[in-house]
């Protein structure tokens, strides 16, 4: 790797950063970080690159998901047990229906830098900076809360390794047997015009899981039934803790972000010749790139050229977020050139990001008919161009919070004030989940159709 090291980064232009008024401080905090351990440990980060391999080649599925941005505040142990449970029961749903594993990353345990789209937010004619995620700043809207405070890495940090401790715990320790996930609330087919659908599916998981225990393949004999694996991802934006967290693997002498297993770059801050770039380029974490719908084939190139010259498998996954009624149009060009290049990623579909819209009363909201529209195309575009839909990447929380409309219980913009949660943007509820779990389900079956 020519001229990288971890803080090389810092040579370049860089986009999206807080300005930090106490740099003594922030040098203090960067010290202490570097002498912590590390979150998650390099051989895992190896397992999930080698499990991504596999679904850039048609094997599996990767679904990613979790909060927007976690909260220092709303920091709970029912709050992390539900969100896992969801990703839990969505999985077992695309599991069942594309007939692969599923690899499971949350958006958790690290999740807390955002990029603006503004500096600065303006209420009742006061103008603050803008709220950039807990890790930065607070969300109040005083000036003492939006200064900028580097202690709050710390913080960050201690949360996500209780945050991780409590994932581990729930994966391994019982909660994550397969026969208490299949447990789910079913409640919000009541009201769908697919009940019978989705019952018909939950009902053939049912006895899928009852031929097993009758043949004697029980969680007390099985650790797959019993156990599972769920990895950790976020937006690496906030570079001198990404850095901080950077460690050379004993083992093979290469460096990883040991902040998660897998982090991604934002639609924001993906320049070519800028600090995310760089700085990404060298860490050996599996690594995503959100593709938004201006992007052009040759951007695509370039970047798979820089994050991944040798065009391993696994490395890659690109998170297109175009909209729905944009990613028709934008994404077969990308598409094409990628295949025909012979370049491997894995596509992965975020219809949440390209899906945001305002309503009346002001807050951002996203519809869940968008959504599933975005989703739908983004697998008939890959049905079309004979290429494989690798995995969606949603915000999503196992909360029953009102952010996002539509949906069985149809959430209008009028609902959206009973129970709106989200730190940054609306995220799909438990039952949201589930219903698209369903939806996304039919998809899969699909596009794995003649597949190993
Ligand atoms: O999560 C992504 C971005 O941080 C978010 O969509 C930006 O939202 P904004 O347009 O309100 O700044
Ligand atoms: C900031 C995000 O997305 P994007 O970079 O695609 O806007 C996000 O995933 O929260
Ligand atoms: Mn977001």
């Amino acid at each position: 790797m020519t001229n990288w090291s971890a803080r090389s980064w810092r040579e370049k232009p860089i986009q999206q950063q807080p300005n930090y008024t106490d740099r003594e401080q922030l040098r203090t905090v960067e010290h202490q970080l570097k002498t912590y351990p590390p979150l998650v440990f390099a051989e895992e980060i190896r397992a999930l690159r080698a499990q991504l391999g596999q679904v850039s080649q048609g094997h599996g599925f990767l679904l990613q998901g979790g909060d927007c941005a976690e909260s220092f505040a709303d920091f709970s142990a029912p709050k992390i047990r539900d969100t896992f449970k969801v990703i839990l029961q969505m999985a077992v749903v695309l599991t069942f229906a594309g007939s692969c594993p599923v690899t499971k990353v949350a958006r958790m345990a690290g999740q807390y830098a955002k990029p603006r789209s503004a500096d600065s937010e303006v209420i009742d004619g006061v103008e603050l900076p803008s709220y950039r995620g807990d890790i930065i700043n607070g969300s109040e809207f005083t000036s003492a809360a939006r200064i900028p405070d580097p202690q709050r890495m710390v913080q960050a940090y201690h949360h996500s390794a209780a945050t991780l401790n409590l994932l581990r715990a729930f994966a391994q320790g019982g909660l994550a047997d397969l026969h208490k996930v299949h447990k789910w609330n079913m409640s919000f087919v009541a009201a769908n015009p697919l009940k019978d659908q989705y019952l018909k599916v939950a009902e053939q998981i049912q006895s899928a899981l009852k031929f097993m225990e009758v043949m004697g393949i029980t969680a007390q004999n099985n650790a797959t039934i019993q156990e599972t694996q769920l990895f950790t991802s976020h937006e690496a934006l906030l570079l001198p803790y990404e850095e901080a967290l950077t460690r050379t693997d004993t083992l093979t002498g290469l460096p990883y972000d040991c902040a998660a297993h897998m982090v991604w770059i934002g639609e924001r801050t993906r320049q070519l010749d800028h600090a995310h770039v760089e700085f990404m380029r060298g860490i050996h974490n599996p690594i995503g790139v959100k593709i938004g719908p201006t992007t052009k084939a040759d951007d695509v190139i370039q970047l798979l050229d820089a994050l991944n010259p040798e065009n391993e498998p696994g490395r890659m996954t690109l998170i297109t977020r175009m909209g729905a009624g944009k990613l028709g149009d934008a994404l077969p060009a990308l598409v094409r050139r990628v295949k025909a290049e012979g370049r491997h990623v894995v596509w992965s579909s975020d219809p949440m990001h390209g899906n945001t819209v305002k309503a009346e009363n002001g807050l951002k909201t996203r519809n869940f008919d968008a959504i599933h529209q975005e989703l739908r195309q983004f697998f008939a575009v890959h049905q079309a161009e004979g290429t494989y839909p690798g995995g969606v990447h949603l915000e999503m929380t196992g909360e029953d919070v009102t952010e996002c409309t539509g949906g069985a219980y149809q959430i209008s913009e009028q609902d959206l004030t009973q129970r709106y949660r989200t730190q940054c943007d609306p995220r799909l509820n438990a039952d949201q989940v589930l219903e698209l779990a369903f939806l996304v389900a039919e998809s899969l079956r699909e596009a794995r159709q003649g597949r190993g």
